[in-house]
């Protein structure tokens, strides 16, 4: 940051920003606090409802960690100095941003800080599907297990093909791990990406994700959830898919038809399915997703990991007091 930013958030009151709570499932963790405090003047949400007379003109940001609080129409009217809203993570699908942008309110995101640990959950979950660790460990543990046996047999993804559809920071990122495991990669892009990144880890454009798909021993899906890629596979792309494949997704539930999918498990069409994200989250107990053997869960744990965490609550508050200032800011998300 350059001397004349820090000289001027030294010089200022800490700007006031609304946090939901704090500990909890839904909110800032318990060791961020101090850093958190040593830049902005928390309020919690239950503070805020309490005072709501004085910190309307005072809250200049909005700390929005795991979705929460919700940036809904009645508080952007109340909130009357509001200046940003730093979200945590990449995806800004929750957010309404045509009703946020119409309140002159910036926005920012995390997408640098989150791409290594969620394409680390993919190649978890590809690895974890292909070897069947999931199934394997329930063996392991069952008291019915009196010996192992060495007809149970996974999948080699040591020069298997991934198709990636989303080559973005993270589907790039899962490329550069699946080099490393002599994978064959293929991807699929709105725009493709140049010849160096390419050939850096050795992966070939398919114009037609129906190309990709008919190829792919394991499909790993990394797109953003926008209005185009809200149940972009659907049936006809399940079963265009080979039916030893694996669909792996790490973006948002959404983009699958998630009934076509269940048919396409219990049908065979194809082989196995990894999900980190499904809809809604978690699944109903009882879901017959969750009845699959051939289906392994996570819970939406992408940017869980507690360095993840940190940077992106380092971001949030560099961004937040950027925008504040108003300074550029690392990652303003536009319309
Ligand atoms: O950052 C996000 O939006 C994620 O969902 C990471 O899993």
């Amino acid at each position: 940051m350059a001397d004349t930013f820090t000289e001027i958030v030294e010089k200022q009151e800490l700007p006031y920003a609304l946090i939901n709570v704090i500990g909890g499932p839904d909110g800032v963790y318990e060791d961020h606090i101090e850093f958190l405090e040593k830049h902005l003047k928390l309020v919690t949400m239950q503070e805020y409802l309490k005072n709501k007379h004085v910190l309307n003109e005072k809250i200049q940001a909005i700390f929005m960690w795991a979705g929460k609080p919700g940036a809904t129409r009645d508080l952007l009217e109340e909130l009357r100095n509001l200046k940003v809203i730093a979200v945590s993570g990449v995806g800004i699908d929750h957010l309404d941003l045509e009703l946020i942008f119409r309140f002159g309110i910036r926005v920012t995101n995390t997408p640098f800080e989150v791409s290594s640990s969620t394409a680390d959950i993919g190649m978890a979950l590809m690895l974890a599907s292909a070897r069947r660790v999931v199934e394997g460990y329930q063996i392991a543990i069952s008291p019915d297990t009196k010996h192992f046996n060495i007809d149970w047999l996974g999948q080699e993804i040591t020069g298997a093909t991934l198709g990636i559809i989303g080559m973005g920071r993270i589907g790039y990122k899962v490329a550069q791990r699946a080099k490393a495991f002599e994978m064959k990669i293929l991807y699929h892009n709105r725009n493709q990406r140049n010849e160096a990144d390419e050939q850096a880890v050795g992966a070939v454009y398919c114009q037609k994700m129906e190309d990709l798909l008919a190829q792919a021993d394991f499909v790993m899906l990394a797109v953003n959830l926008t209005p185009q890629t809200c149940k972009l596979i659907g049936r006809k792309e399940l079963g265009l898919m080979k039916p030893t494949a694996t669909l792996i997704n790490i973006c948002r539930g959404q983009v699958v038809d998630q009934d076509a999918l269940l048919k396409a498990l219990q049908t065979k069409t194809i082989k196995a399915a990894a999900l980190d994200v499904t809809y809604p989250e978690p699944l109903p107990r009882g879901h017959a997703l969750l009845e699959l053997k051939n289906v392994i869960i996570t819970p939406h744990i992408g940017s869980a990991t507690s360095q993840a965490r940190r940077h992106m609550m380092e971001r949030m508050v560099e961004s937040i007091l950027a925008a504040v200032n108003g300074l550029p800011v690392t990652n303003e998300v536009h319309d």
